[in-house]
């Protein structure tokens, strides 16, 4: 496969090299990620993470083995290992269920690298759709607030929900973003802060629970946030921490927005209870761990409730800024993602 880089993805010398975000910021660390147990472990311990990142990843990586010669056989079982690698993000799903079609072909070697680049190639055409999308939305001297991370490492292009605030920068029309640190891996401390800072874009970081205070204060015009799956009847299921920020700006009367590429949509899911929501390990939560080393606070035998994600219902949403241009609720209501 020809030499390819993305903010967190490298294909070189036919090997999969992948940008280790647990690492980030304090260390730009690259790991590889050529075998099926590597990859699974990257996507498990979330240094390979995002929706849109984790099915091209693993569509990358299937392509590769394909082209050191594994049998058709073998890449039915990588891809069956890889489809079952993290639960809640269906591009996962979508991605590998377009690398099956091409497995199934004769000449199945070629049609996989040449699907793996298509889903690559398509992914930076979808964020780019997203942010001309949603950017128009955003209106001038806007404060926008965020959860977790969505931007160009967790996609193939410049993300999904930090895409339109990027874009929406771009135009001279974002006065500040708060960015949500977003407990317990802290995607948007380390991750977002650290995109927004590398585009320019002026930002200040928060606790998750100082969301509120703000929305109270009038210091939020909107809130953008990214998905991992979006049911038929519009529910959204993303990172823990986003259902809360809904409520919330339901209450205040505060835009809602999520922001994903069409590979997010999963119509076979009726609703957000249909979802399943992946639980992660206590350690999580009882203290953290980073390339900085690791840290416990809390007792030993504390029980800990560690959700990776929550499920936003339709009703709290006021916009699905897709690749397709903005779905707005009566629209979802009728049926549009079913
Ligand atoms: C464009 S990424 C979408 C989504 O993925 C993140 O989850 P994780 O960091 O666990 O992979 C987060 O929910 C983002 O909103």
């Amino acid at each position: 496969m020809q030499t390819l880089q993305t903010t967190s993805l490298r294909v070189a010398g036919n090997q999969l090299f992948i940008l280790d975000q647990q690492a980030l910021p304090q260390e730009k660390r690259w790991l590889d990620a050529s075998t099926v147990e590597a990859l699974v472990g990257h996507i498990h311990a979330l240094r390979v993470r995002g929706a849109p990142l984790i099915g091209l990843s693993a569509s990358l990586l299937l392509a590769l083995l394909a082209e050191a010669g594994k049998s058709r056989d073998e890449l039915a079982l990588a891809l069956d290992t890889l489809r079952a690698s993290r639960p809640t993000a269906v591009n996962l799903m979508n991605n590998l269920d377009r690398m099956k079609q091409a497995l199934w072909q004769e000449d199945f070697v070629p049609a996989l690298s040449a699907e793996a680049l298509r889903l690559i190639d398509e992914d930076k055409q979808l964020c780019d759709a997203i942010a001309r999308a949603g950017s128009e939305l955003v209106k001038p001297g806007s404060r926008l607030l965020t959860h977790c991370n969505t931007g160009g490492l967790a996609t193939a292009g410049v993300g999904t929900a930090l895409g339109v605030i990027a874009v929406a920068h771009q135009q001279g029309k974002i006065a500040s973003v708060w960015v949500d640190e977003t407990r317990p891996l802290l995607q948007g401390g380390r991750l977002t802060a650290w995109e927004l800072g590398e585009l320019g874009v002026p930002y200040q970081l928060i606790t998750d629970s100082m969301a509120a205070s703000l929305m109270a204060k009038g210091q939020v015009d909107a809130v953008w946030v990214g998905a991992d799956r979006i049911a038929a009847n519009g529910d959204v299921a993303n990172k823990i921490g986003t259902y809360s920020l809904a409520v919330l700006a339901k209450f205040h009367g505060i835009p809602f927005y999520v922001a994903a590429p069409q590979t997010t949509l999963d119509p076979n899911c009726p609703n957000g209870d249909a979802i399943p929501i992946e639980q992660r390990a206590a350690s999580e939560v009882t203290g953290v761990a980073g390339s900085f080393g690791a840290v416990q606070w809390a007792p030993e035998e504390a029980k800990v409730y560690n959700p990776a994600f929550d499920v936003t219902p339709a009703a709290l949403i006021s916009g699905w800024v897709l690749d397709t241009g903005v779905v707005w609720p009566e629209a979802v209501a009728k049926g549009v993602f079913a």
